[in-house]
């Protein structure tokens, strides 16, 4: 299972995912949030970081010119697009771009198309809340173009690994306090999404 940890506003909170063996990052540009971090510092990270992890933005209702310009500047590899943006915002996007549903009720993911997605529970405030998505919404179905997110932590992502996602992502899940990663909250989480072993 690939993992993805998120809300990352730091270096040191960068370097300790990436040793523990994190397969992508992300970063949140959503100012409102307490896991901003300003495009000078994403991209200052961004130069510092091994090959072969994936660094996403996340953006919430911004212009696509706007993600464009920070996804240059900053020379991550993906936008993540937390909003609902029509198909016209797609189509000025020049990057490569995931987009999230915010599922409330089971419906919300028997929609989509073949596109990887993430899925995250849908709360009226943006991102980090902690809050699960119900796991039974995914049985019996194809969930390898699924990210799951959502109130996941060290001890329930293992429940996860039942359902083929092709990937999990957490953010408050793994912190000590907002916008603090907790180094072995992350190992942990990292070891028990990728081998379901408990270590530390
Ligand atoms: O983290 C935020 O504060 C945030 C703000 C605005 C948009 C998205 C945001 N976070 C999204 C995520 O970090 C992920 O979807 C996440 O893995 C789910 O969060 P959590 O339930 O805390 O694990």
């Amino acid at each position: 299972m690939r993992v993805k940890i998120c809300g990352i506003t730091n270096y040191e909170d960068a370097k300790i995912s990436c040793d523990a063996g994190v397969d992508a990052l992300g970063f949140v540009t959503y100012d409102k949030s307490p896991r901003f971090i300003k495009a000078e510092e994403i991209k200052k990270i961004i130069k510092k970081l091994p090959p072969f992890v994936v660094k996403a933005v996340l953006f919430v209702n911004t212009a696509p010119e706007y993600v464009n310009e920070v996804m240059a500047y900053t020379k991550a590899d993906i936008a993540q697009i937390h909003f609902d943006a029509n198909k016209e915002f797609f189509k000025k996007l020049n990057c490569k771009y995931l987009k999230v549903i915010r599922a409330k009720e089971k419906k919300d993911i028997e929609k989509f198309s073949d596109e990887y997605r993430i899925v995250d529970a849908y709360v009226p405030e943006y991102g980090g809340s902690g809050k699960r998505v119900a796991l039974e919404w995914f049985e019996g179905r194809d969930n390898s173009k699924i990210i799951l997110a959502g109130g996941l932590t060290p001890e329930n992502v293992f429940e996860a690994g039942h359902y083929g996602f092709y990937g999990v992502d957490v953010s408050s899940g793994v912190e000590s306090v907002p916008g603090k990663k907790d180094k072995k909250k992350v190992r942990r989480f990292v070891e028990m999404a990728k081998y379901g072993i408990r270590c530390g």
